[in-house]
């Protein structure tokens, strides 16, 4: 049957992924407007009424600003753990009771014989999770949005296929970028957005023959570039000594303004 996956856009101006596997369709996040996500919908020739629902990993705007108005466009339930839930509330509309689902983090969930596991992750909001898909052959995990790779992440994700994994800025950017020192040390925290350095050291320690493609997420419009993200990550893996061949492994692209090629998890 196999997992496919899209990301539809990635970075701080809006997040959303869309798995499909047998006939379950799930969206993570809807953070952007429901007029963008119908339009990149389009692109991947994706339609709102054949999603079963929608994942939420925090209440940040950059993850559930199209949310409420999905929902209720495609009547789509909306699963989110019960901090998250709280946080957004305001935010998202009126959603009838039969769209709202909570989960437990750690809880699984199984659409079909395709089985959903959320994962705490740190980051500065209510209650954030990753997610990983598995279907018993194949595995996808989405970890973005963390402040550091944790032991639970770490163990949550390392029996993957692939990853898609923030690596949002490089650290001497934006030490010295725009933004405002209050910022800066929030993103740069514990519980803010991983590195290209950490996302790097974290894959130095993940690899394990298994991981084949490992999509480069949420990167920084301001303090990032795919190809610096992509040779710093190598770099970082590379001093930890964890040398890889392209055929054996590969760093992919997300973007912020259009959607990656549809993925086979399961494939060489
Ligand atoms: O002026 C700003 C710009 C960004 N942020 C937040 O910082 C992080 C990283 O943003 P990037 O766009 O990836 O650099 C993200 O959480 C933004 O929401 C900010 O607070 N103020």
């Amino acid at each position: 049957m196999g997992i496919y996956f899209t990301v539809l856009s990635s970075g701080s101006t809006g997040n959303a992924t869309v798995i499909q596997h047998g006939g379950t369709s799930l969206m993570i996040d809807a953070g952007l407007s429901a007029k963008r996500l119908e339009a990149l919908f389009l692109e991947r020739e994706i339609s709102g009424t054949e999603l079963d629902g929608i994942l939420v990993t925090h209440e940040h705007s950059d993850h559930i600003k199209g949310l409420g108005a999905m929902s209720r466009k495609y009547n789509l339930p909306i699963y989110a753990n019960t901090n998250t839930w709280a946080a957004l509330e305001k935010s998202v509309g009126a959603i009838p009771e039969e769209n709202r689902r909570v989960f437990e983090t750690g809880e699984k969930h199984d659409f079909g014989s395709l089985r959903v596991e959320s994962f705490g992750i740190s980051h500065d909001a209510a209650e954030p999770v990753g997610y990983t898909f598995d279907d018993g052959s194949e595995k996808l995990s989405v970890a973005t949005d963390l402040g550091y790779m944790s032991d639970k992440v770490r163990d949550a994700i390392s029996d993957s296929d692939v990853l898609v994994l923030e690596a949002n800025h490089d650290v001497e950017l934006l030490r010295m970028g725009r933004y405002p020192w209050n910022t800066k040390r929030r993103i740069l925290s514990d519980i803010g957005h991983l590195s290209n350095e950490a996302a790097g050291a974290a894959l130095s320690e993940l690899m394990n023959g298994r991981i084949k493609r490992t999509y480069l997420a949420h990167l920084s419009r301001d303090h990032n570039m795919m190809d610096l993200a992509k040779m710093s990550v190598r770099d970082a893996m590379e001093s930890r000594g964890c040398f890889y061949r392209d055929h054996e492994f590969k760093l992919c692209d997300t973007y912020y303004d259009r959607p990656t090629p549809w993925d086979r998890v399961g494939e060489p």
